[in-house]
Protein backbone atom coordinates (compact mmCIF):
# COMPACT_ATOMS: atom_id res chain seq x y z
CA UNK A 1 0.00 0.00 0.00
CA UNK A 2 1.94 2.91 -1.46
CA UNK A 3 -0.46 5.32 -1.42
CA UNK A 4 -1.71 5.62 2.36
CA UNK A 5 2.53 5.31 3.02
CA UNK A 6 2.69 8.46 1.02
CA UNK A 7 -0.41 10.55 2.38
CA UNK A 8 1.07 9.42 5.98
CA UNK A 9 4.58 10.95 4.88
CA UNK A 10 2.86 14.05 3.12
CA UNK A 11 0.88 14.51 6.59
CA UNK A 12 3.64 13.88 8.75
CA UNK A 13 5.96 16.22 6.81
CA UNK A 14 3.55 18.66 6.90
CA UNK A 15 2.78 18.60 11.23
CA UNK A 16 6.58 18.84 11.58
CA UNK A 17 6.71 21.73 9.36
CA UNK A 18 4.04 23.21 11.03
CA UNK A 19 5.78 22.89 14.32
CA UNK A 20 9.01 24.04 12.93
CA UNK A 21 7.47 26.86 11.82
CA UNK A 22 5.46 27.36 14.87
CA UNK A 23 8.81 27.56 16.77
CA UNK A 24 10.58 29.86 14.82
CA UNK A 25 7.65 32.29 15.45
CA UNK A 26 7.83 31.94 18.76
CA UNK A 27 11.33 32.62 18.87
CA UNK A 28 11.10 35.08 16.71
CA UNK A 29 8.15 37.05 19.10
CA UNK A 30 10.32 36.46 22.27
CA UNK A 31 13.40 37.96 21.07
CA UNK A 32 13.29 40.19 18.00
CA UNK A 33 12.80 43.60 17.56
CA UNK A 34 9.24 45.12 16.08
CA UNK A 35 11.07 45.58 12.33
CA UNK A 36 11.97 41.99 12.06
CA UNK A 37 8.44 40.75 13.57
CA UNK A 38 6.85 42.58 10.60
CA UNK A 39 8.82 41.58 7.79
CA UNK A 40 8.78 37.85 9.02
CA UNK A 41 4.53 37.99 9.48
CA UNK A 42 3.90 39.98 6.07
CA UNK A 43 5.90 37.34 4.22
CA UNK A 44 5.39 34.17 5.66
CA UNK A 45 1.33 35.46 4.64
CA UNK A 46 2.70 36.04 1.74
CA UNK A 47 3.80 32.19 1.33
CA UNK A 48 0.79 30.96 2.86
CA UNK A 49 -1.56 32.70 0.69
CA UNK A 50 0.31 30.93 -2.56
CA UNK A 51 -0.76 27.71 -1.35
CA UNK A 52 -3.90 28.73 1.40
CA UNK A 53 -7.21 28.27 -1.34
CA UNK A 54 -9.05 30.96 0.29
CA UNK A 55 -9.80 34.92 -0.45
CA UNK A 56 -10.98 36.75 2.48
CA UNK A 57 -12.76 39.84 2.35
CA UNK A 58 -13.13 41.89 5.35
CA UNK A 59 -16.01 44.85 5.68
CA UNK A 60 -15.45 47.14 8.60
CA UNK A 61 -17.92 49.09 10.84
CA UNK A 62 -16.07 52.78 10.40
CA UNK A 63 -13.72 53.28 7.71
CA UNK A 64 -10.97 55.59 7.52
CA UNK A 65 -11.86 58.85 9.85
CA UNK A 66 -15.30 58.37 8.69
CA UNK A 67 -17.40 58.53 12.03
CA UNK A 68 -20.41 57.55 9.95
CA UNK A 69 -21.03 53.71 9.84
CA UNK A 70 -20.04 52.03 6.89
CA UNK A 71 -23.16 51.50 4.68
CA UNK A 72 -21.35 48.12 3.38
CA UNK A 73 -21.49 46.90 6.97
CA UNK A 74 -25.09 47.75 8.06
CA UNK A 75 -26.13 46.28 4.96
CA UNK A 76 -24.19 42.76 5.90
CA UNK A 77 -24.81 42.83 9.57
CA UNK A 78 -28.58 43.50 8.51
CA UNK A 79 -28.91 40.38 5.51
CA UNK A 80 -26.85 38.13 8.19
CA UNK A 81 -29.19 39.34 11.21
CA UNK A 82 -31.83 36.65 8.89
CA UNK A 83 -29.24 34.03 8.22
CA UNK A 84 -27.77 34.02 11.66
CA UNK A 85 -30.61 34.22 13.34
CA UNK A 86 -31.18 30.66 11.96
CA UNK A 87 -27.92 29.00 12.63
CA UNK A 88 -25.59 30.96 14.47
CA UNK A 89 -25.42 29.43 18.26
CA UNK A 90 -24.33 32.43 19.73
CA UNK A 91 -26.47 35.50 19.15
CA UNK A 92 -26.86 38.99 20.24
CA UNK A 93 -29.89 40.48 21.25
CA UNK A 94 -31.18 43.96 21.03
CA UNK A 95 -33.98 46.17 21.38
CA UNK A 96 -35.15 47.59 18.62
CA UNK A 97 -35.55 50.77 18.43
CA UNK A 98 -39.40 51.45 18.60
CA UNK A 99 -38.76 49.21 21.76
CA UNK A 100 -41.15 47.09 20.08
CA UNK A 101 -39.08 43.52 19.92
CA UNK A 102 -35.70 42.21 20.03
CA UNK A 103 -33.82 42.38 17.13
CA UNK A 104 -31.04 39.12 16.74
CA UNK A 105 -27.38 39.75 14.89
CA UNK A 106 -24.58 37.51 15.49
CA UNK A 107 -22.59 37.73 18.12
CA UNK A 108 -18.52 38.47 18.60
CA UNK A 109 -16.72 35.82 16.46
CA UNK A 110 -19.59 33.81 15.24
CA UNK A 111 -19.73 32.22 12.58
CA UNK A 112 -22.25 31.28 9.98
CA UNK A 113 -22.84 29.33 6.26
CA UNK A 114 -24.30 30.65 3.49
CA UNK A 115 -24.87 29.34 -0.06
CA UNK A 116 -25.06 31.15 -3.31
CA UNK A 117 -25.59 29.07 -6.31
CA UNK A 118 -24.38 26.38 -5.33
CA UNK A 119 -21.30 27.68 -3.51
CA UNK A 120 -20.43 27.77 0.38
CA UNK A 121 -19.02 30.73 1.52
CA UNK A 122 -18.08 31.78 5.60
CA UNK A 123 -19.50 34.99 7.40
CA UNK A 124 -17.03 35.58 10.46
CA UNK A 125 -18.32 38.81 12.95
CA UNK A 126 -14.64 39.86 14.54
CA UNK A 127 -13.05 42.68 16.47
CA UNK A 128 -10.26 44.72 16.68
CA UNK A 129 -9.51 45.44 20.40
CA UNK A 130 -7.75 48.72 21.25
CA UNK A 131 -4.13 49.34 22.01
CA UNK A 132 -3.70 49.40 25.90
CA UNK A 133 -1.15 51.95 25.54
CA UNK A 134 -2.97 54.32 23.44
CA UNK A 135 -2.78 57.90 23.99
CA UNK A 136 -6.57 58.25 23.74
CA UNK A 137 -9.40 56.24 24.50
CA UNK A 138 -10.17 54.39 21.83
CA UNK A 139 -13.02 51.61 20.72
CA UNK A 140 -13.09 48.19 19.68
CA UNK A 141 -13.63 48.05 15.74
CA UNK A 142 -15.69 45.55 14.44
CA UNK A 143 -16.16 44.05 10.91
CA UNK A 144 -17.40 40.57 9.12
CA UNK A 145 -14.74 38.77 7.22
CA UNK A 146 -16.12 36.35 4.42
CA UNK A 147 -14.49 33.59 3.51
CA UNK A 148 -14.73 31.67 0.16
CA UNK A 149 -12.62 29.39 -2.37
CA UNK A 150 -10.83 31.68 -4.93
CA UNK A 151 -11.84 29.65 -7.81
CA UNK A 152 -15.60 31.46 -7.31
CA UNK A 153 -13.79 34.91 -7.04
CA UNK A 154 -15.24 36.33 -9.78
CA UNK A 155 -19.03 35.36 -8.62
CA UNK A 156 -18.66 35.73 -5.45
CA UNK A 157 -17.11 39.51 -5.51
CA UNK A 158 -19.88 40.14 -8.10
CA UNK A 159 -23.05 39.12 -8.30
CA UNK A 160 -22.92 37.28 -4.70
CA UNK A 161 -21.61 40.81 -2.73
CA UNK A 162 -24.51 42.70 -4.97
CA UNK A 163 -27.34 40.15 -3.56
CA UNK A 164 -26.06 40.87 0.33
CA UNK A 165 -25.68 44.36 -0.14
CA UNK A 166 -29.31 44.52 -2.31
CA UNK A 167 -31.55 42.15 0.24
CA UNK A 168 -29.52 44.00 3.62
CA UNK A 169 -30.85 46.92 1.95
CA UNK A 170 -34.06 45.82 1.76
CA UNK A 171 -34.18 44.25 5.19
CA UNK A 172 -33.06 47.55 6.83
CA UNK A 173 -35.54 49.39 5.12
CA UNK A 174 -38.57 47.00 5.93
CA UNK A 175 -37.14 47.11 9.69
CA UNK A 176 -36.41 50.54 9.98
CA UNK A 177 -38.32 53.17 11.84
CA UNK A 178 -39.37 56.09 9.53
CA UNK A 179 -39.32 59.40 10.16
CA UNK A 180 -40.18 62.73 9.69
CA UNK A 181 -38.62 65.65 8.88
CA UNK A 182 -38.81 69.39 9.17
CA UNK A 183 -37.14 72.01 8.24
CA UNK A 184 -38.62 74.86 10.25
CA UNK A 185 -37.26 74.93 14.00
CA UNK A 186 -39.45 77.26 14.87
CA UNK A 187 -36.27 79.57 16.00
CA UNK A 188 -36.23 83.16 15.02
CA UNK A 189 -32.91 83.46 15.35
CA UNK A 190 -31.95 80.72 12.97
CA UNK A 191 -32.46 82.77 10.22
CA UNK A 192 -29.11 83.87 11.09
CA UNK A 193 -27.92 80.07 10.61
CA UNK A 194 -28.32 77.72 7.89
CA UNK A 195 -31.49 75.55 7.86
CA UNK A 196 -30.92 71.79 8.40
CA UNK A 197 -33.86 68.71 8.80
CA UNK A 198 -34.24 67.63 12.14
CA UNK A 199 -36.27 64.96 12.41
CA UNK A 200 -38.84 62.86 14.96
CA UNK A 201 -40.19 59.41 14.46
CA UNK A 202 -42.99 59.50 11.78
CA UNK A 203 -45.98 57.50 13.52
CA UNK A 204 -49.33 58.44 11.51
CA UNK A 205 -51.95 55.98 11.57
CA UNK A 206 -53.66 56.90 8.20
CA UNK A 207 -53.76 54.12 5.67
CA UNK A 208 -55.41 54.03 2.33
CA UNK A 209 -57.82 51.51 4.11
CA UNK A 210 -59.29 54.36 6.45
CA UNK A 211 -59.13 57.20 3.90
CA UNK A 212 -62.27 58.11 2.29
CA UNK A 213 -62.94 58.24 -1.09
CA UNK A 214 -64.28 56.32 -4.11
CA UNK A 215 -62.72 52.87 -4.57
CA UNK A 216 -62.30 52.93 -8.01
CA UNK A 217 -60.12 56.14 -7.17
CA UNK A 218 -58.25 55.08 -4.52
CA UNK A 219 -57.11 51.94 -6.24
CA UNK A 220 -55.69 54.01 -9.41
CA UNK A 221 -54.00 55.84 -6.78
CA UNK A 222 -52.67 53.05 -4.91
CA UNK A 223 -51.68 51.12 -8.03
CA UNK A 224 -50.09 54.57 -9.19
CA UNK A 225 -47.75 54.45 -5.91
CA UNK A 226 -46.67 50.89 -6.22
CA UNK A 227 -45.62 51.05 -9.67
CA UNK A 228 -43.57 53.62 -8.87
CA UNK A 229 -42.24 51.83 -6.93
CA UNK A 230 -41.23 49.06 -8.15
CA UNK A 231 -39.83 51.31 -11.90
CA UNK A 232 -36.40 51.78 -11.06
CA UNK A 233 -35.11 50.04 -14.20
CA UNK A 234 -38.04 51.87 -16.20
CA UNK A 235 -36.90 55.17 -15.04
CA UNK A 236 -33.07 54.27 -15.84
CA UNK A 237 -34.00 52.50 -19.32
CA UNK A 238 -35.93 56.26 -20.43
CA UNK A 239 -33.37 58.26 -18.76
CA UNK A 240 -35.55 60.06 -16.24
CA UNK A 241 -34.64 60.56 -12.19
CA UNK A 242 -37.15 58.27 -10.66
CA UNK A 243 -39.13 60.39 -8.80
CA UNK A 244 -42.26 61.50 -9.54
CA UNK A 245 -44.76 64.72 -8.30
CA UNK A 246 -48.44 64.57 -6.77
CA UNK A 247 -50.81 67.66 -6.83
CA UNK A 248 -53.23 67.14 -4.39
CA UNK A 249 -55.83 70.21 -4.26
CA UNK A 250 -59.58 70.29 -2.78
CA UNK A 251 -61.00 72.34 -0.21
CA UNK A 252 -59.57 72.83 3.24
CA UNK A 253 -60.56 69.07 5.46
CA UNK A 254 -61.02 66.39 2.11
CA UNK A 255 -57.97 64.58 3.40
CA UNK A 256 -55.04 65.71 1.55
CA UNK A 257 -52.70 65.52 4.35
CA UNK A 258 -54.10 62.63 5.28
CA UNK A 259 -53.35 61.29 2.02
CA UNK A 260 -49.64 61.97 2.58
CA UNK A 261 -49.44 60.12 5.78
CA UNK A 262 -51.28 57.31 3.79
CA UNK A 263 -48.68 57.23 0.62
CA UNK A 264 -45.60 57.26 2.77
CA UNK A 265 -47.56 54.12 5.29
CA UNK A 266 -48.10 52.49 1.82
CA UNK A 267 -44.46 52.87 0.88
CA UNK A 268 -42.73 52.85 3.79
CA UNK A 269 -41.33 56.06 3.04
CA UNK A 270 -40.33 58.85 4.98
CA UNK A 271 -41.37 62.27 4.88
CA UNK A 272 -39.75 65.68 4.43
CA UNK A 273 -41.99 68.15 5.75
CA UNK A 274 -40.71 71.41 3.53
CA UNK A 275 -41.16 74.68 4.64
CA UNK A 276 -40.59 77.06 2.03
CA UNK A 277 -41.16 80.03 4.11
CA UNK A 278 -38.39 78.87 6.60
CA UNK A 279 -35.68 78.49 3.47
CA UNK A 280 -33.65 81.29 3.12
CA UNK A 281 -32.26 81.19 -1.03
CA UNK A 282 -32.26 78.96 -3.44
CA UNK A 283 -28.84 78.02 -2.28
CA UNK A 284 -30.45 76.28 1.00
CA UNK A 285 -33.43 74.91 -0.59
CA UNK A 286 -30.87 72.76 -3.20
CA UNK A 287 -28.35 71.98 -0.01
CA UNK A 288 -31.65 70.97 1.64
CA UNK A 289 -32.58 68.86 -1.74
CA UNK A 290 -29.39 67.18 -1.15
CA UNK A 291 -29.49 66.43 2.24
CA UNK A 292 -32.89 64.11 1.57
CA UNK A 293 -32.60 60.37 1.58
CA UNK A 294 -34.23 58.04 -1.24
CA UNK A 295 -37.22 56.03 -0.08
CA UNK A 296 -39.00 59.46 1.14
CA UNK A 297 -41.96 62.30 0.50
CA UNK A 298 -40.92 65.80 0.12
CA UNK A 299 -43.59 67.62 1.17
CA UNK A 300 -44.38 71.46 0.52
CA UNK A 301 -47.81 72.19 2.07
CA UNK A 302 -50.54 74.85 1.17
CA UNK A 303 -47.92 75.78 -2.15
CA UNK A 304 -50.23 78.64 -2.92
CA UNK A 305 -49.46 80.56 0.32
CA UNK A 306 -45.74 79.51 0.60
CA UNK A 307 -44.07 81.94 -1.44
CA UNK A 308 -44.38 85.29 -2.91
CA UNK A 309 -45.66 82.67 -6.22
CA UNK A 310 -49.02 84.02 -5.58
CA UNK A 311 -49.04 84.33 -1.62
CA UNK A 312 -52.31 84.67 0.29
CA UNK A 313 -52.38 83.18 3.55
CA UNK A 314 -49.20 84.56 4.92
CA UNK A 315 -50.06 88.26 3.62
CA UNK A 316 -54.01 88.09 5.38
CA UNK A 317 -53.17 89.52 8.64
CA UNK A 318 -55.51 90.77 11.60
CA UNK A 319 -55.96 94.73 12.50
CA UNK A 320 -52.98 95.53 14.98
CA UNK A 321 -51.46 98.80 16.01
CA UNK A 322 -49.49 100.77 14.33
CA UNK A 323 -46.27 99.36 16.66
CA UNK A 324 -47.56 96.23 16.16
CA UNK A 325 -47.65 96.88 13.02
CA UNK A 326 -44.04 97.85 12.17
CA UNK A 327 -42.78 94.91 15.01
CA UNK A 328 -44.66 92.28 12.42
CA UNK A 329 -43.08 94.07 9.42
CA UNK A 330 -39.66 93.94 10.58
CA UNK A 331 -40.11 90.59 11.63
CA UNK A 332 -41.38 89.42 8.49
CA UNK A 333 -38.08 91.07 6.57
CA UNK A 334 -35.89 89.52 8.49
CA UNK A 335 -37.58 86.25 8.04
CA UNK A 336 -38.52 86.43 4.30
CA UNK A 337 -37.31 83.91 2.01
CA UNK A 338 -35.72 84.37 -0.97
CA UNK A 339 -36.67 81.31 -2.55
CA UNK A 340 -38.01 82.08 -6.26
CA UNK A 341 -40.42 80.49 -8.89
CA UNK A 342 -37.28 79.86 -10.58
CA UNK A 343 -35.32 78.37 -7.54
CA UNK A 344 -38.72 75.94 -6.85
CA UNK A 345 -38.84 74.35 -10.50
CA UNK A 346 -34.85 73.54 -10.34
CA UNK A 347 -35.60 71.71 -7.05
CA UNK A 348 -38.44 69.88 -8.48
CA UNK A 349 -36.85 69.13 -11.99
CA UNK A 350 -33.23 70.37 -12.34
CA UNK A 351 -30.10 68.59 -12.21
CA UNK A 352 -29.82 68.35 -8.73
CA UNK A 353 -33.24 67.01 -8.60
CA UNK A 354 -31.53 63.49 -9.45
CA UNK A 355 -29.14 63.04 -6.94
CA UNK A 356 -31.46 60.52 -4.83
CA UNK A 357 -33.85 58.31 -6.03
CA UNK A 358 -37.12 56.77 -5.56
CA UNK A 359 -38.77 60.01 -3.94
CA UNK A 360 -42.40 61.37 -4.11
CA UNK A 361 -42.68 65.53 -4.22
CA UNK A 362 -46.18 66.55 -2.91
CA UNK A 363 -47.51 69.63 -2.98
CA UNK A 364 -51.15 70.41 -1.97
CA UNK A 365 -53.22 73.80 -2.16
CA UNK A 366 -56.84 74.91 -1.89
CA UNK A 367 -56.96 76.89 -4.67
CA UNK A 368 -55.02 75.12 -7.75
CA UNK A 369 -56.07 78.07 -10.17
CA UNK A 370 -54.09 80.27 -8.11
CA UNK A 371 -50.93 78.39 -9.21
CA UNK A 372 -48.47 79.06 -11.68
CA UNK A 373 -48.44 76.94 -14.59
CA UNK A 374 -44.93 76.01 -14.85
CA UNK A 375 -45.55 74.68 -11.44
CA UNK A 376 -47.55 72.31 -11.55
CA UNK A 377 -47.39 71.10 -15.60
CA UNK A 378 -47.00 67.52 -16.25
CA UNK A 379 -43.65 66.14 -15.76
CA UNK A 380 -43.21 68.16 -12.58
CA UNK A 381 -46.48 67.05 -11.34
CA UNK A 382 -47.20 63.87 -13.19
CA UNK A 383 -50.39 63.11 -10.91
CA UNK A 384 -52.58 65.52 -10.45
CA UNK A 385 -55.16 64.57 -7.77
CA UNK A 386 -58.48 66.41 -6.91
CA UNK A 387 -60.10 65.83 -3.61
CA UNK A 388 -63.68 66.60 -3.23
CA UNK A 389 -66.07 66.77 -0.55
CA UNK A 390 -67.51 63.63 0.99
CA UNK A 391 -69.61 61.37 -1.21
CA UNK A 392 -71.96 58.38 -0.14
CA UNK A 393 -69.08 55.81 -0.97
CA UNK A 394 -66.56 57.68 1.06
CA UNK A 395 -69.01 58.04 3.98
CA UNK A 396 -69.50 54.46 3.83
CA UNK A 397 -65.45 54.28 4.38
CA UNK A 398 -65.80 56.54 7.59
CA UNK A 399 -68.99 54.96 9.07
CA UNK A 400 -66.81 51.84 9.10
CA UNK A 401 -64.19 52.84 10.71
CA UNK A 402 -65.64 55.26 13.13
CA UNK A 403 -68.44 53.04 13.90
CA UNK A 404 -67.88 49.27 12.63
CA UNK A 405 -71.11 49.95 10.71
CA UNK A 406 -71.66 48.20 6.60
CA UNK A 407 -75.15 49.43 6.52
CA UNK A 408 -77.56 51.52 8.69
CA UNK A 409 -81.58 52.43 8.33
CA UNK A 410 -80.49 56.04 8.27
CA UNK A 411 -77.82 55.39 5.45
CA UNK A 412 -80.44 56.05 3.01
CA UNK A 413 -81.37 59.73 4.12
CA UNK A 414 -78.01 60.27 4.37
CA UNK A 415 -77.23 59.46 1.17
CA UNK A 416 -79.97 61.47 -0.40
CA UNK A 417 -78.81 64.54 1.71
CA UNK A 418 -75.40 63.83 0.61
CA UNK A 419 -76.81 64.15 -3.55
CA UNK A 420 -78.64 67.64 -2.51
CA UNK A 421 -75.87 69.75 -0.24
CA UNK A 422 -71.48 69.53 0.21
CA UNK A 423 -70.26 68.22 3.58
CA UNK A 424 -66.38 67.89 3.89
CA UNK A 425 -65.20 64.24 4.69
CA UNK A 426 -63.21 66.25 8.07
CA UNK A 427 -66.91 67.40 9.09
CA UNK A 428 -68.43 64.01 8.59
CA UNK A 429 -65.67 62.20 10.60
CA UNK A 430 -66.05 64.69 13.12
CA UNK A 431 -69.86 63.97 13.63
CA UNK A 432 -69.53 60.42 13.51
CA UNK A 433 -66.78 60.55 16.27
CA UNK A 434 -68.78 59.32 19.40
CA UNK A 435 -68.68 62.56 22.05
CA UNK A 436 -69.57 60.18 25.02
CA UNK A 437 -69.21 56.15 25.86
CA UNK A 438 -72.91 56.02 25.75
CA UNK A 439 -72.63 57.24 22.33
CA UNK A 440 -74.23 54.45 19.72
CA UNK A 441 -74.40 54.45 15.95
CA UNK A 442 -77.95 55.85 15.93
CA UNK A 443 -76.90 58.84 17.83
CA UNK A 444 -74.42 59.90 15.79
CA UNK A 445 -75.45 58.76 12.65
CA UNK A 446 -78.62 60.82 13.84
CA UNK A 447 -76.02 64.05 14.42
CA UNK A 448 -74.51 63.65 11.07
CA UNK A 449 -78.25 63.83 9.31
CA UNK A 450 -78.97 67.04 11.49
CA UNK A 451 -75.61 69.02 10.23
CA UNK A 452 -76.73 68.15 6.56
CA UNK A 453 -80.13 69.12 7.05
CA UNK A 454 -78.69 72.41 8.85
CA UNK A 455 -76.31 72.75 5.77
CA UNK A 456 -78.82 72.38 3.24
CA UNK A 457 -81.14 74.61 5.00
CA UNK A 458 -77.94 77.46 5.16
CA UNK A 459 -77.38 76.86 1.40
CA UNK A 460 -80.94 77.00 0.29
CA UNK A 461 -81.18 80.08 2.06
CA UNK A 462 -77.75 81.80 1.02
CA UNK A 463 -79.57 80.49 -2.97
CA UNK A 464 -82.89 82.70 -2.11
CA UNK A 465 -80.98 85.69 -0.65
CA UNK A 466 -78.45 85.52 -3.74
CA UNK A 467 -81.36 85.13 -6.63
CA UNK A 468 -83.80 88.03 -4.28
CA UNK A 469 -80.35 90.30 -4.36
CA UNK A 470 -80.02 89.49 -8.31
CA UNK A 471 -83.68 90.14 -9.00
CA UNK A 472 -83.29 93.70 -7.19
CA UNK A 473 -80.32 94.17 -9.32
CA UNK A 474 -81.71 92.96 -12.50
CA UNK A 475 -85.17 95.33 -11.61
CA UNK A 476 -83.06 98.69 -10.66
CA UNK A 477 -80.53 98.71 -13.66
CA UNK A 478 -83.96 98.03 -16.04
CA UNK A 479 -85.60 100.82 -13.49
CA UNK A 480 -82.15 103.17 -14.33
CA UNK A 481 -82.62 102.20 -17.90
CA UNK A 482 -85.73 103.77 -17.98
CA UNK A 483 -85.82 106.83 -16.32
CA UNK A 484 -83.80 108.64 -18.93
CA UNK A 485 -86.18 107.52 -21.61
CA UNK A 486 -89.00 108.99 -19.31
CA UNK A 487 -86.81 112.12 -18.63
CA UNK A 488 -86.10 112.39 -22.67
CA UNK A 489 -89.84 112.69 -22.79
CA UNK A 490 -90.75 115.37 -20.41
CA UNK A 491 -87.94 117.01 -21.55
CA UNK A 492 -87.88 117.34 -25.29
CA UNK A 493 -84.87 119.55 -25.32
CA UNK A 494 -82.77 116.93 -23.86
CA UNK A 495 -82.58 114.84 -26.95
CA UNK A 496 -81.36 117.52 -28.57
CA UNK A 497 -77.94 117.03 -26.49
CA UNK A 498 -74.80 115.65 -27.80
CA UNK A 499 -73.74 111.84 -26.82
CA UNK A 500 -70.60 114.13 -24.87
CA UNK A 501 -73.37 116.24 -22.77
CA UNK A 502 -75.45 113.47 -22.29
CA UNK A 503 -72.28 111.17 -20.63
CA UNK A 504 -71.55 114.34 -18.59
CA UNK A 505 -74.93 114.44 -17.59
N1 LIG B 1 -60.72 61.62 2.96
C1 LIG B 1 -60.62 61.47 4.27
N2 LIG B 1 -60.61 60.24 4.83
C2 LIG B 1 -60.52 60.07 6.15
N3 LIG B 1 -60.45 61.08 7.02
C3 LIG B 1 -60.46 62.32 6.53
C4 LIG B 1 -60.54 62.57 5.14
N4 LIG B 1 -60.53 63.90 4.95
C5 LIG B 1 -60.44 64.45 6.15
N5 LIG B 1 -60.39 63.52 7.11
C6 LIG B 1 -60.33 63.78 8.55
O1 LIG B 1 -60.28 65.18 8.71
C7 LIG B 1 -59.09 65.62 9.32
C8 LIG B 1 -58.52 66.76 8.49
O2 LIG B 1 -58.11 66.29 7.24
P1 LIG B 1 -56.79 66.76 6.49
O3 LIG B 1 -55.90 67.48 7.41
O4 LIG B 1 -56.21 65.61 5.77
O5 LIG B 1 -57.41 67.79 5.47
P2 LIG B 1 -56.68 68.71 4.40
O6 LIG B 1 -57.33 68.47 3.08
O7 LIG B 1 -55.22 68.50 4.48
O8 LIG B 1 -57.07 70.17 4.90
P3 LIG B 1 -56.28 71.55 4.69
O9 LIG B 1 -56.47 71.96 3.27
O10 LIG B 1 -56.94 72.50 5.62
O11 LIG B 1 -54.85 71.31 5.03
C9 LIG B 1 -58.17 64.44 9.36
O12 LIG B 1 -57.51 64.37 10.58
C10 LIG B 1 -59.08 63.25 9.18
O13 LIG B 1 -59.46 62.75 10.43
MG1 LIG C 1 -53.63 69.72 5.13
Amino acid sequence: MIVPRTMTEVWATMGSTIASFMFIWAIIRQYCPYEVRFYFAKYTQRIMSFFYPYIKISIHEYTGDRLERSEAYAAVEAYLSINSSKCAKRLKAEMAKDCSNLVLSMDEYERVKDEFQGIQVWWVSSMVMPLPQAMYPQQERRYYRLTFHKRYREIITGAYLKHVMQQGKEIRVRHRQRKLYTNDSGNKWQIYKQTTWSHIVFEHPATFETLAMEPAKKEEIIEDLVTFSKSKDFYGRIGKAWKRGYLLYGPPGTGKSTMIAAMANLLNYDVYDLELTAVKDNTELRKLLIETTSKSIIVIEDIDCSLDLTGQRTNKREEKSPDEEKGIRKEHEESSSKVTLSGLLNFIDGLWSACGEERLIVFTTNYVEKLDPALIRKGRMDKHIELFYCSFEAFKVLSRNYLRLEAHPLFDRVESLMKETTITPADVAENLMPKSPLDGADKCLSRLIQVLEETKAAAEATEKDEKEASTKNAQSSIKAAEVPAMEDAACPTTRKLSPKSQNMK
